[in-house]
């Protein structure tokens, strides 16, 4: 799971996480739990993407999505619009699949490629909390502020992140965690699940005066801001841990890369998140786990109203 790199004359060497690996068992435990719900229930958990243009990116990220419910047993549905879809239509296949049985798990693929402007939210608010598995709601994300965590979804990416410190017996509680970018998917619900977890957390993005100082405060800096290799060896404090959670797809040369010079971070920090194969991998399994576990409490809640 993790690359030790030595290289002469420099203080490192960091660890380099493996995200696809954690991904891997992650989908394999949940591939055995959706076995068993199918044995038990006769159930197989749903899973419906709204996809708005043909962005190259979200393409990819889709197919991921597709390529792992598949390898674990979800039925993944694929709707995708032309760019010139009204909101009406969308809203109106939102709310179909909301009072569809089959489907457990509702997301919209992020960002969309619109030419009727109109705002991702008026989309995810619609989606009924329960098949919220991205949660990106106003309820599902009042829920998270209120630190409800136990009965509702926690943001992939996010939830991506804690796997990952997890992986390596990273603990949270009185570390200063530095979350660099404020964005639904990550830098906001992250914010609030290290202050549950008791770290010194502090939320901030390109703007934030002294950001480089504020940065090299940080045992964990999380980096999700979308600027290519931003992060260098001076905003990160020696032996910090560096999670890059930034997805920068150049379409010229269509390559991905992250928000951090993983070269430069490679010689300071303790350990690191590679991109690809950091927290891409890792989020894409939590939509899994999340979609796992709105089917079960569907099928938990069938059985207790008869
Ligand atoms: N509705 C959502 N939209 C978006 C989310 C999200 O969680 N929900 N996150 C990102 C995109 N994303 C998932 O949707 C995602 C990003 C990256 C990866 C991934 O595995 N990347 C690979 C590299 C892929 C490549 O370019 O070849 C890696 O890092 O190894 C998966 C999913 C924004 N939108």
């Amino acid at each position: 799971m993790i690359t030790k790199i030595f290289k002469k004359n420099l203080p490192g060497p960091a660890k380099i996480i493996n995200g696809s690996t954690i991904a891997s068992k992650i989908l394999e435990e949940y591939k055995y739990k959706i076995n068993k719900l199918i044995q038990d229930s006769g159930t197989r958990p749903g899973l419906g993407i709204i996809q708005i243009g043909d962005r190259h990116d979200s393409n990819i990220y889709i197919q991921k999505k597709l390529q792992a419910s598949c390898k674990i047993g979800v039925d993944a549905f694929l709707f995708k619009y032309d760019k010139n879809i009204s909101k009406n239509q969308v809203l109106d296949k939102i709310i179909e699949l909301n009072n569809d049985p089959k489907i457990n798990g509702i997301i919209t693929q992020l960002p969309l490629e619109i030419s009727n402007r109109f705002d991702y939210t008026d989309l995810t608010n619609l989606v009924v909390p329960e098949k919220d598995v991205d949660c990106l709601s106003s309820s599902c994300y009042n829920n998270l502020c209120n630190h409800k965590f136990l009965e509702n979804f926690v943001p992939c990416a996010a939830n991506a992140c804690l796997k990952i410190l997890e992986s390596i017996n990273c603990s949270i509680a009185g570390k200063r965690v530095v979350i660099l970018g404020s964005s639904k998917l990550v830098g906001l619900p992250l914010k609030h699940l290290m202050e549950f977890k008791k770290a010194d957390t502090f939320l901030c993005d390109k703007t934030t005066k002294d950001l480089k100082f504020l940065c090299q405060t940080a045992d964990i800096l999380i980096v999700a801001i979308g600027c290519s290799q931003f992060i260098n060896a001076d905003y990160i404090k020696p032996g910090a841990v560096v999670i890059d959670v930034g997805i920068n797809y150049d379409e010229t040369n269509r390559k991905v890369t992250g928000d951090v010079h993983f070269e430069q971070a490679l010689q300071k920090a303790s350990y690191i998140t590679p991109v690809p194969g950091g927290v891409g991998p890792v989020t894409v399994s939590m939509l899994m786990m999340n979609t796992y576990k709105a089917a079960l409490k569907h099928h938990r809640n069938k059985i207790s109203h008869g």
